[in-house]
């Protein structure tokens, strides 16, 4: 059997339900046969490893490396908070869920959502896109490459000169989704791929600009009109995540440690474990729960906060066998607006200033160090 046999990419596992597609499941793996006939279809990553064993640029220097295993879940669990209470208003469980995102924020700058609002029949449509859309060859999905100075297409976090063990696929709010479809399929022959991404763009952004009230009622701010300028226009980069099996997980990451930039992300993570959250300086790797979405406090809620919640340095964790596939909607105000934290939360922090200089969305996302770990206080030195 050839190499890659041995790191097949499992879509069909039992508890997977939402890539349920056997079609998909297929396509996605590698097949003796295609193997024979020289591995058309095979994980880009997989193929240059058969070529010549991990190539240096994804080992990883040892003290970026996780010890802790992609399903070496511990007993302590991210918050889990049900917002069935969004679709009904019930002001006696809205008062709770305020409170509860509250501690969440204070305590782990991470939570978990369920009864969310957002139909899981949708999301295990988009996730079925990007398995078909990272299961293409590597010719085809260069055609829609993310190129210099361009947000969205096809490429890989650039988080260190060491590459990471994933692909993905970056979307914004512009009408490049489109561009995306035509090129990839000319005959027209997947218009769910457009229509899925904006469906799935419409309900999240809204639950996100849910969130967001809900977050900053418990702020506790006696006005909160400071906020409503980074909430009446937005803007959001959606990016699909693909993590294949890694014959050596060990010595190689699959998103390093770093903070999310933006307001707020919510995160599919998927069925396979490999997100994991720092909480007191522990890494903690969450469970994957299924239909949830993780939600995780951004730099630049760090920065409206005055530091008040924390943006939480996360990663990703590869592992042997099983694929993964994660969606990140990273939630924001639009570029141009300037950030700066909120008076009361300046005034009520022990020193009395603001720990952040005012900067655009913009200034910070075109700084090149976008998601590196530390950014915003990096970003910050820079402004000085
Ligand atoms: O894949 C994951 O679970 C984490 C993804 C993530 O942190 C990101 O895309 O920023
Ligand atoms: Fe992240």
């Amino acid at each position: 059997m050839a190499m890659a046999g041995s790191f097949r990419t499992s879509f069909n596992d039992d508890h997977h339900h939402t890539v349920d597609d056997a079609a998909t499941a297929s396509k996605i793996s590698s097949s003796e046969e295609e193997d024979a006939a020289g591995d058309e279809d095979e994980d880009v990553l997989l193929e240059q490893y058969k070529q010549g064993g991990l190539s240096d640029t994804y080992v990883w220097p040892v003290h970026h490396r996780a010890t802790l295993r992609h399903d070496e879940f511990s007993d302590m669990e991210i918050p889990v908070i049900d917002l069935s209470c969004l679709q009904t208003g019930d002001p006696t469980a809205m008062n709770a869920l305020v409170a509860e995102i509250r501690a969440a924020c204070l305590e782990w700058g991470f939570f978990q959502v369920i009864n969310h609002g957002v139909p899981l029949e949708l999301i295990s449509r988009v996730q079925k896109q990007a398995v078909d859309f990272f299961s293409l060859p590597l010719e085809e999905k260069s055609k829609v490459a993310k190129g210099p100075g361009k947000p969205t297409g096809y490429g890989f976090a650039t988080l260190s000169d060491k590459k990471p063990w994933s692909e993905g696929f970056y979307f914004a709010d512009d009408p490049s989704v489109d561009d995306f479809s035509r090129t990839l399929w000319p005959q027209g022959n997947n218009p769910d791929f457009a229509d899925s991404y904006r469906e799935y763009d419409a309900g999240v952004k809204a639950l996100a600009l849910k969130l967001m009230h809900v977050v900053i009622a418990g702020l506790e701010v006696d006005d909160t009109t400071h906020f409503n300028q980074y909430l009446t226009k937005c803007s959001a980069l959606f990016r699909w995540n693909y993590y294949p099996p890694c014959p050596e997980p060990e010595k190689t990451v699959g998103l390093t440690a770093h903070t999310d930039y933006n307001l707020l992300t919510v995160l599919h993570q998927g069925e396979i474990g490999g997100l994991q959250v720092e909480k007191d300086g522990q890494w903690i790797a969450i469970r994957p729960r299924e239909g949830a979405f993780a939600i995780n406090v951004g730099d630049t809620l760090q920065a409206l906060t005055n530091g008040k919640y924390k943006s939480v340095p996360h990663r990703a964790v590869v592992n042997r066998s099983d694929a993964r596939i994660s969606l990140a909607y990273f939630f924001a105000p639009t570029k141009s607006i300037p950030i700066y934290p909120h008076p009361e939360l300046v005034e009520a922090h022990e020193t009395g200033a603001p720990l952040y200089r005012p900067f655009t969305f913009e200034e910070f996302t075109s700084a090149k160090i976008v998601q590196a770990l530390n950014t915003l206080d990096q970003f910050q030195l820079s402004l000085r």
